[in-house]
């Protein structure tokens, strides 16, 4: 332990290759859940967690006497690296990331692969001359126990000099004795003895790799025994599914599989949630105060409700308070309970209400997307459709790593465009961040839900199909303009993959239900504070100032939509509407495009405010969005959102850069705020030019 700071706990490092384990140990040994997939790569910064751990006692339980900071390590080759994150791991061993981590390392924890340990005790070797207190953790096990390959753990612990311990991170396996060898290592000691351990190329000048492999192959040779029930060979599977054609069209197979059992499986749970916001509208409408009631009560009543209202999402958002976050709240709530009691009502229910509710609906679509694809990585085929992938993307002129930012990005651009720093090229990096959020996230998928039901609404094959062709979309603009900027601003080579097929694993049940759990909340507390306070801004935008009443038509049904173009929303609409025009978008339309800038989600909500206030009624809310924009008419009768205009906004929201955090993050990877505005501005031109063909060529052709 470091002197001088001695209330620090010890750090304990995980390290190891790519792929063995690392992050699903930390998760199980710690209660994390950072993210785990069957490939290599998937973590590319320190992830820091508290364990506490101690003398293994009784029923094999673990007395926790002490705590240590256990740090989850990128995974490594060896420790001579190249890329930024491997470098990450390699100085973090060598106890040069002390900015980062408290101190230098107490521990380390080398983890290797059961199933593949010549190849894994490689970098074993290497950190173990680091001459630091370390466990060799033979993760795995169950897998190795399955083919029935039997490790002497015993004669690898005397050869190796220091604890060897088999553990299966998945199912549990030998996880107390790993935290009583950790506490054995880092509790406090009269006096250390210092590690002099011998190098097992010692003597070799130049031929320090291979020396490196040939002891570990005669090691693995010494104290294992292969299984006698070979692995299941999938060798012709894998020619099948990473040849150009074939694994291309599987690739292509299994997206529409998964788009196909979102749109069947979405549709009860979907309905539910519609009808409990339906019932929660009435339920608010029967209960909130009308203008029976009294001012005295109301004010007060309203004030606080907004107060709780502004509680929640910062809550939510774990926004600090602080002196301007509570002077907003504040003066929000004095300007609530002040609104007239109509007012305050259609807030409830067409801001707040309406505009949660459009977006939570889509909270299912969400849940099956990541629990589908959560299964796919963890199965270990996502690699090879990376093979697939990396072909194509080569041409393009893109890395071969950047498919695992790639598939990230189809979550969210922000960790894919984090997980590019597995690119050692800058310029391919760059090009790749540049690109990825093109690519379909998350957000995206209201729009694209609320666009494929608007055209297809009870044919989920069909809606499948179009779901397909967004992302499909995405992922050609992504490709085309990565060979377009390596053409032009960005020359350079693409280097090759140099990535081992991982073999195929089980795909763990819990991992993919704690994904989808994580992504859901992700979801869900967005909507209910970003979403939920640009609803409220929108709301009142789209309501204020008020339309003197000697100029509201006399015509009771036109009574709303002369108030709306009368407000701000509307106003700022009209104006723009010249400039959206010819991508077939009225006025109303606009008005979500304008406000989406800052979170592509919020255009669900903004047209169920924008369209929920112009019909005459609130009554008309629990219809559900779906059904009020598919009554919507142009002034001469035909529907608003005809096939065209449909497909025009679907093709914009799947080019558009509208997500503020994305360009920060942009800025913060590239260095400067010019990538990030390159950025958002050629993606803007591609929206625009992409919404405008679409919408001339389908009205040219009647639709
Ligand atoms: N069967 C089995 N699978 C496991 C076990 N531990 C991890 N896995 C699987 O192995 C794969 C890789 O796990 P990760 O924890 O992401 O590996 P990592 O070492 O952190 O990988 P990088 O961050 O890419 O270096 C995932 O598919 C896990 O579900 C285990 O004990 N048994
Ligand atoms: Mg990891």
């Amino acid at each position: 332990m470091s002197i001088g700071n001695a209330v620090a706990s010890p750090v304990v490092l995980l390290a190891g290759n790519p792929n063995v384990g690392k992050t699903s140990l930390f998760n199980t040994l710690a209660g994390m859940r950072a993210k785990v997939a069957n490939y290599p790569g998937i973590t590319v910064d320190l992830r820091k967690a508290t364990l506490s751990v101690g003398p293994v006692e009784g029923q094999g339980h673990c007395q926790a006497t002490h705590t240590v900071e256990l740090v989850d390590l990128p995974g490594l080759y060896s420790m001579e690296t190249a890329s930024p994150e491997e470098e990450v791991a390699a100085r973090s061993l060598r106890g040069e990331l002390t900015g980062r981590l408290h101190q230098k390392p107490d521990a380390v924890v080398v983890v290797v692969d059961a199933t593949n340990l010549s190849r894994t005790l490689v970098l074993a070797s290497e950190v173990l001359e680091l001459n630091l207190p370390t466990i060799v953790a033979v993760n795995l096990v169950d897998s190795a126990e399955a083919s029935g390959t039997k490790i002497d753990f015993a004669s690898l612990r005397e050869r190796l000099d220091c604890p060897v311990i088999g553990v299966s991170a998945r199912k549990g396996t030998g996880l107390s004795e790993l935290r009583e060898a950790i506490y054995e290592l880092t509790k406090p000691a009269e006096s250390p003895l210092p590690i002099a351990r011998q190098s097992c190329v010692a003597g070799c000048k130049g031929c320090q790799f291979s020396a490196r492999f040939q002891w570990a192959d005669e090691l693995t040779g010494q104290t294992v025994q292969p299984g006698t029930k070979a692995t299941v060979k999938m060798d012709w599977l894998d020619r099948l599914l990473t040849s150009p054609t074939i694994g291309l069209i599987a690739l292509l197979s299994v997206m529409l599989g998964v788009f196909f059992l979102i749109f069947s499986l979405a549709d009860i749970p979907m309905g539910l949630i519609e009808e409990g916001f339906g019932w929660i509208g009435e339920l608010a409408g029967g209960l909130l105060p009308d203008a029976t009631t009294s001012v005295l009560v109301h004010a007060p009543l309203a004030g606080i409700g907004s107060m709780a209202v502004f509680a929640l999402a910062y809550w939510l958002n774990e926004t600090k308070w602080t002196k301007w976050s509570v002077g907003i709240a504040v003066a929000t709530s004095i300007v609530v309970a002040l609104l007239p009691i109509e007012d305050f009502r259609s807030l409830v229910i067409d801001g707040v209400i309406g505009g949660t509710a459009g977006v939570v609906v889509f909270l299912p679509q969400i849940c099956i997307l990541f629990f589908v694809i959560t299964l796919l990585e963890d199965s270990g085929y996502m690699a090879r459709g990376a093979f697939v992938m990396e072909r194509i993307m080569r041409r393009v002129g893109l890395p071969g790593k950047a498919f695992v930012p790639m598939l990230s990005s189809h979550a969210c651009a922000i960790p894919g465009i984090m997980a590019a720093r597995t690119i050692e090229n800058w310029r391919d990096r760059l090009v790749t961040i540049l690109v990825l959020p093109l690519l379909t996230c998350s957000a995206r998928l209201p729009v694209y839900v609320m666009v494929t039901a608007l055209l297809f609404g009870n044919d989920p094959f069909k809606a499948s199909l179009l779901f397909g062709a967004a992302y499909l979309l995405g992922i050609t603009a992504a490709l085309t303009s990565a060979y377009l900027l390596k053409k032009t601003l960005i020359p350079g080579e693409a280097a090759p993959l140099v990535l081992e097929l991982p073999s195929y694993r089980m795909p763990s049940l819990r991992n993919a239900m704690m994904t989808t759990l994580d992504r859901a909340i992700v979801f869900l507390r967005q909507a209910g504070s970003v979403i939920l306070l640009i609803s409220v801004v929108l709301w009142a935008l789209a309501t204020y100032p008020k339309m003197p009443e000697d100029q509201l038509p006399a015509d009771e049904l036109q009574q709303a939509s002369a108030q709306l173009e009368y407000s701000i929303a509307g106003r700022v609409g009209k104006a723009i509407e010249p400039v959206f025009a010819p991508l077939g978008f009225d006025w109303k339309i606009d008005v979500g495009i304008v406000t989406s800038f800052a979170a592509r989600e919020v255009v669900v909500s903004t047209l169920s405010i924008v369209y929920g206030l112009g019909e005459d009624g609130a009554e008309d809310q629990d219809a559900g969005l779906i059904e009020t924009l598919r009554r919507q008419e142009k002034p001469d009768g035909t529907p608003v959102f005809s096939t065209a205009t449909s497909v025009s906004l679907l093709i914009f929201f799947v080019l558009a850069m509208q997500c503020l955090p994305t360009q920060v993050v942009t800025k913060r990877e590239t260095g400067s705020w010019k990538w990030a505005a390159f950025q958002f501005g050629f993606m803007t031109m591609l929206a625009y030019g992409g919404a405008l063909i679409a919408y001339q060529s389908l009205t040219a052709f009647g639709f």
